[in-house]
């Protein structure tokens, strides 16, 4: 079982993760602002509970894997002074309480700890193809978010995206049976999540969407 399999046995599962009204409203400029900035509160703590958990990942990982892993750690890591610096711009308060849905998908995160690496490296991949086909799916976007498109719709990203698609593929080669099943319902379990994360920025209900004031 190879990645893309993965992907064309759950197609419509995937076309739910990686379309969504949210990235329309992003390409075509309708989306309401306290949707974008619910999203955007809420994708940095994810950020932040995504490095750790590839910190983990990284722990555990074979010596050909170190590289690719660090190099998008350190990538992360940026990313997030980045958030940092779009959220001081839009005055929102990253001090925010994760929504459940998004604690959720972040405690979904910390358990692949207990799972196979085969199947951890699966979700990592899934997950940050999940967001390069979102986005460019929201290309070129309407120019108020369209530094957001460019930022996931990079050369540089669909390599790392690539990267880790060649070392999960590697990692469910050596697998076995086991372990490429706990693969596969970590693929589904992020798909699931990535869905309920547009879902959760477009009808979340917080009392003010992060806002200062
Ligand atoms: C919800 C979500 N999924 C994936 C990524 C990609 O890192 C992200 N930033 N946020």
């Amino acid at each position: 079982m190879r990645p893309r399999d993965l992907l064309a046995r759950h197609q419509e599962l995937w076309r739910g993760a990686t379309r969504h009204p949210f990235l329309d409203g992003v390409r075509e400029g309708t989306l309401p602002r306290r949707a974008f900035e619910r999203w955007l509160v809420q994708d940095y703590l994810f950020v932040r509970e995504g490095l750790a958990f590839q910190a983990r990942l990284l722990a555990r990982a074979p010596r050909r894997d170190q590289r690719l892993l660090i190099g998008g750690l350190v990538a992360l890591e940026e990313e997030l002074g980045w958030f940092e610096e779009q959220a001081r711009r839009r005055n929102l308060d990253l001090d925010a309480r994760p929504h459940p849905a998004n604690a959720a998908y972040c405690g979904f995160l910390a358990g692949l700890e207990g799972e196979p690496y085969a199947a951890a490296l699966a979700a990592l991949w899934a997950l940050e193809r999940a967001y390069l086909e979102a986005w460019r799916g929201a290309a070129p976007g309407h120019p108020e978010y369209r530094e957001f498109v460019e930022h996931w719709t990079t050369p540089e990203f669909a390599d790392y995206v690539s990267g880790l698609e060649g070392a999960a593929e590697a990692a469910l080669g050596e697998a076995g049976e086991g372990a490429r099943g706990r693969a596969e319902e970590a693929f589904v379990g992020v798909a699931r999540f990535e869905r309920g994360f547009w879902e959760m920025a477009l009808e979340g209900t917080e009392e003010n969407g992060g806002r200062v004031g």
